[in-house]
């Protein structure tokens, strides 16, 4: 957070006023701007899905088959793509975050001007167009699709009932991205596609669960909003599965260890919620199904990943 003494960029929040604690004036000296401003943008690139999407994508690279610098380009090209996509969602979000009370985000907290973050994200997505095209121009295409997919999901698409799209087309554009770099640019397998689109909505019904009260007090009002968290909460196995369905049978050779944990995953993931939906708790949210979820998810990650070499 900003010392109290210095004024919030963004005017002041409305969400109700905490008292200022008393500090001693030796613990109040400000923390200087080198270190604060690289901190907070680390902190405001969402940093968990951009470390994720550049790992995934690189590693996909890598059993694709792609030589060590073109697997180096690759991780370059999406690392600034996630960096513009993540500093953007924060700098469109500060107001919303401000008025909502989120100390959580670095721009409405005020620990980084929304100017700052709109430099770094325009200044990332500047080195993401280059390096993607450096990959050959149909790649650097479906990876741009990416990008803009995020950042069209930024700049309004994710308070309409059509959030969830960008995360589909998106993600789904990734197995092209890696195919269509590789020698003779093969167009990616649709098995590939498929299971990639489906994990994008995944993904994004689990980022949005937590932050659905949150998010309609804001006035945002995508799919998952609308459809509330108990609906969200019995969907959120649906594309996991779906994309088990995918990468198990449907790539050439056999399905192998990983194949068969994820479906025993599946298996349990549903067992699991049936026997949480149908017990009597004093807790509200019981965390077995989602943990279980996310396990397959993982799994159908891995499992991309070791179907790399057929992907095109
Ligand atoms: C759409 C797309 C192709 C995304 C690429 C991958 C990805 C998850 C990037 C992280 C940035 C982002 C859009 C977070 C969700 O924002 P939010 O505003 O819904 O939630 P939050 O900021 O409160 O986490």
């Amino acid at each position: 957070m900003r010392p109290p003494d210095r004024p919030h960029p963004l005017g002041p929040s409305t969400a109700s006023p905490t008292p200022a604690p008393r500090v001693p004036a030796r613990a109040r000296r400000p923390v200087p701007a080198v270190v604060r401003v690289p901190a907070a943008l680390a902190r405001a690139c969402h940093p968990l899905p951009t470390v994720a999407v550049t790992v995934l994508v690189t590693a996909l690279a890598v059993t694709a088959g792609r030589s060590g610098p073109d697997c180096a380009v690759v991780a370059a090209a999406v690392l600034t793509g996630q960096l513009s996509v993540g500093w953007s969602n924060d700098a469109v979000d500060a107001r919303r975050d401000l008025r909502a009370g989120r100390a959580d985000k670095p721009v409405a907290s005020g620990a980084v001007s929304a100017r700052t973050a709109w430099v770094a994200a325009w200044s990332a997505l500047a080195l993401c167009v280059p390096l993607s095209l450096v990959c050959g121009a149909l790649a650097g295409a479906a990876h741009l699709v990416f990008v803009a997919a995020g950042w069209a999901y930024n700049l309004g698409v994710k308070a309409t009932v059509w959030s969830w799209l960008p995360y589909a087309a998106g993600f789904g554009a990734l197995p092209a991205f890696i195919a269509l770099g590789s020698p003779g640019h093969p167009p990616p397998a649709w098995w590939a596609v498929g299971a990639a689109a489906l994990l994008g909505v995944g993904a994004h019904l689990a980022d949005a669960l937590p932050d659905i009260d949150e998010d309609l007090r804001a006035g945002v009002r995508g799919g998952p909003q609308r459809i509330g968290p108990t609906g969200v909460r019995l969907l959120l196995p649906l594309p996991p599965a779906a994309a088990t369905a995918l990468l198990v049978p449907v790539p050439p050779g056999p399905e192998g260890v990983l194949g068969r944990v994820a479906v025993a995953l599946v298996v349990g993931a549903v067992l699991g919620g049936a026997v949480a939906a149908g017990r009597r708790t004093d807790r509200p949210r019981p965390r077995g199904p989602f943990v279980a979820v996310v396990a397959v998810a993982a799994a159908d990650v891995a499992l991309l990943v070791a179907r790399g070499a057929s992907i095109a």
